[in-house]
């Protein structure tokens, strides 16, 4: 790998302006099949995403992903969303009760659209066997595996029977993955969704680092049909993590799903802790984005996101925020 870059080290290059009004530009895509307002996943953890945030997004056009901590309640969840017409979107394990649990989906015929295994090293046989397993008893829900962050795995998952994979070991804020293994694309992510993109013949789902709103456009400029984001959806409102009062400030917490205080003890910890400032409604931050995203595109001379995908770019090293600190 000779190109090794991250998000803040890199900047698109503008082209002529082909709209009169950046709310001609369009945000939406499309994934297994259905359309979404936004290139854009909450991340599927506990202090990120609920039933009712899952509600709330499938009912406003938006992609949703449940987090798979409570996994006695999934079927109660994909019933709950059938019966208000809504896509259904959960996410597995690989264990052995993961097995049945799709065998119970089956035959109870309760498919749900969209199923995601959520591991920490996607590169396992373990996954190719939870996608095969997945494949044979619900073969129209769309999988997404992950995570990796190498052409090889992309490759392996997509052949095993998966319609996405999910790029991305190690960068999100909450992850101390990199400090204690020395493994991940944490400080390169971008470069590595380059590299897993150029060997990718299925969407790819970038997972983790984002930090602004340019960085959703920058992920599709280097290959993601779809970026998935955790601190960025932390601090609001309906966010389900607690909300804490210091010095007159509020702020939201949010911990990693391989943290102590996910799985309730000191093992195999590669998550932490930590607090997020308050800032208000889900909504908002939504519309944001979708603005910032309709200006992107603007910025690319197009009308849809694709535009972005043929920009071209310099790498700024470190040097795009000229020490404004916005995060
Ligand atoms: N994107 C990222 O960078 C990371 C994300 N996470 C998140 O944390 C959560 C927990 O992940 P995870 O620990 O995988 O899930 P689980 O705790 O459900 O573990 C899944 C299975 O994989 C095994 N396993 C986990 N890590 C490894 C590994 N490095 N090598 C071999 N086997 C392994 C576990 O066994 P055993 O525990 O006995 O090894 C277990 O059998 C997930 O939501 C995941 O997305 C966690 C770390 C990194
Ligand atoms: N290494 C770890 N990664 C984790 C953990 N919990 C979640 N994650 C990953 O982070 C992203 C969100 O990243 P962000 O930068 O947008 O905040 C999430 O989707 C997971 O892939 C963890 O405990 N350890």
């Amino acid at each position: 790998m000779e190109n090794v870059f991250d998000y803040e080290d890199i900047q698109l290059i503008p082209a002529k302006c082909i709209v009169n009004s950046r709310s001609e530009c369009d945000t939406t895509v499309t994934l297994g099949g259905h359309n979404f307002k936004l290139p854009v996943v909450p991340a599927n953890m506990q202090t990120i995403i609920d039933e009712t945030i899952s509600v709330y997004l499938a009912e406003n056009g938006y992609f949703y992903i449940m987090h798979r901590f409570e996994p006695e309640k999934r079927i109660d969840f994909i019933k709950m969303m059938k019966s208000r017409g809504l896509i259904s979107s959960i996410s597995v394990g690989v264990k052995e009760e993961e097995y049945s649990f799709i065998e119970q989906l089956a035959h109870d015929q309760l498919i749900p659209e969209f199923i995601t295994i959520d591991i920490a090293h996607g590169h396992s046989n373990a996954v190719i066997a939870m996608i095969q397993h997945i494949k044979k008893h619900l073969p129209t829900s769309f999988v997404i595996a992950g995570n990796v962050g190498t052409p090889e795995a992309v490759r392996e998952l997509e052949n095993a029977g998966a319609d996405a994979t999910k790029v991305g070991i190690g960068p999100g804020k909450v992850c101390i993955t990199k400090i204690k293994t020395g493994f991940g694309t944490g400080g390169w992510q971008l470069a590595a969704l380059r590299w897993c993109a150029k060997a990718a013949s299925k969407p790819i789902i970038a997972d983790g680092g984002i930090r602004t709103h340019g960085d959703i456009a920058k992920s599709i400029r280097f290959g993601a049909s779809m970026v998935m984001i955790g601190s960025l959806f932390a601090g609001h409102e309906e966010s389900p993590g607690k909300t804490i009062e210091k010095d007159g400030k509020l702020f939201k917490e949010y911990f990693g799903s391989a943290s102590e205080f996910q799985k309730g003890e000191k093992k195999n910890v590669e998550g932490k802790k930590m607090y997020v400032e308050y800032k208000g409604s889900l909504q908002d931050t939504l519309t944001e984005m979708e603005q910032d995203l309709q200006s992107s595109i603007s910025y690319a001379g197009g009308k849809k996101l694709n535009a972005i995908r043929n920009v071209d770019y310099v790498i700024v090293k470190n040097s795009i925020f000229n020490g404004d600190k916005i995060y």
